[in-house]
């Protein structure tokens, strides 16, 4: 069997983690690496994400199959310019947004690209952050997938069933809409406690009190500023909405404890309470 050769262009967290978890698979696979940061290029090199490492996109052009795992936009950068030579080539996106990139691919070119996101991921960045368990069980939502090629929306399916992750499919804008809420606007209010607490508290009080709830509300606060930034600019609308609803809950709670609601308030916190029965 003639080995595939996959490109990854960005070697970070998601790109670093689909080396790892495509070596674990009967598949031999040879694996290329490109990255703008030439300390993650020796970091994926010497954590043996990747074989080899290109400095251009023409040098890649030639795989059987190329994954996009840097930040949003650069995405949209890198789907403009990129011009696949082997007719067959899927070329994967694994950005958190998906109407932007889905309209932003080259039409001519539009049949070679697979836009998706895999619902899983750590507050942690760069080639060291990669695990080979990440995407194992867990969701990735294919999105517009009818503007894909026959041939690409095959390799794609069969490339996530084989590192064992769910497939779901979706309208690209719709999926925007459901991560706003579920992913986007968490992140938001991460880093909006952090911002709050440490303008409040000195390091010793945090480091001294800080438990388990401020810990956890407050990991994901950790991630990525250069990720998260091209996020929220891409799903601006979506996440305006969605921090507004959140808003109008909080304000609730706040009107609550002012009047002295207390009923009121363990209804509430009552409804809340049913979201980990089916989490
Ligand atoms: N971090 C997470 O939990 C998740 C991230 N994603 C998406 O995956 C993508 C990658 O995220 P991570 O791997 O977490 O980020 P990361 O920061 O760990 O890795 C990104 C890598 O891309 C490189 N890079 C950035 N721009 C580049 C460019 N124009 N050309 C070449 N290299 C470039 C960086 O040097 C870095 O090594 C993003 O689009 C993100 O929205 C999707 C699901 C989960
Ligand atoms: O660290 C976490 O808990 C996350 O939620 C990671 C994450 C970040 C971005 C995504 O698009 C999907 C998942």
């Amino acid at each position: 069997m003639a080995v595939k050769q996959i490109g990854i262009i960005g070697l970070g967290l998601m790109g670093g983690s689909l080396s790892l978890a495509l070596k674990k698979t009967p598949t031999p696979y040879c694996f290329i690496g490109l990255d703008h940061n030439p300390v993650h290029c020796t970091q994926a090199l010497e954590l043996g994400l990747v074989d080899q490492i290109v400095d251009s996109l023409d040098a890649i052009s030639h795989c059987d199959i190329i994954f996009l795992t840097i930040p949003v936009d650069g995405i949209i950068t890198v789907a403009q310019q990129l011009n696949p030579t082997n007719p067959e080539c899927t070329v994967i996106d694994l950005g958190s947004t998906k109407a932007k990139i889905s309209e932003g691919i080259p039409q001519e070119r539009r049949h070679f690209f697979v836009t998706a996101h895999p619902m899983t991921g750590t507050e942690k960045f760069g080639p060291t952050a990669a695990l080979p368990d990440l995407y194992e069980d867990k969701v990735v939502v294919l999105c517009d997938l009818e503007k894909s090629g026959k041939h690409q929306q095959e390799t794609a399916k069969q490339l996530f069933t084989e590192i064992g992750m769910k497939l779901v499919f979706m309208g690209a804008k719709e999926h925007d809409r459901h991560a706003a809420f579920i992913s986007h606007m968490p992140h938001a209010l991460s880093y909006a406690l952090a911002n709050a607490v440490m303008r409040q508290e000195d390091p010793e009080s945090i480091v001294a009190l800080a438990g388990g709830g401020f810990r956890d509300m407050s990991r994901i606060a950790k991630s990525s500023p250069n990720m998260w930034e091209d996020i929220f600019r891409q799903n601006k609308t979506n996440l305006i909405e969605a921090i507004e609803f959140f808003q109008k809950e909080l304000a609730q709670c706040k009107r609550m404890v002012e009047k002295e609601e207390w009923e009121a308030l363990n209804h509430w916190m009552k409804e809340a309470n049913t979201l980990h029965d089916i989490l």
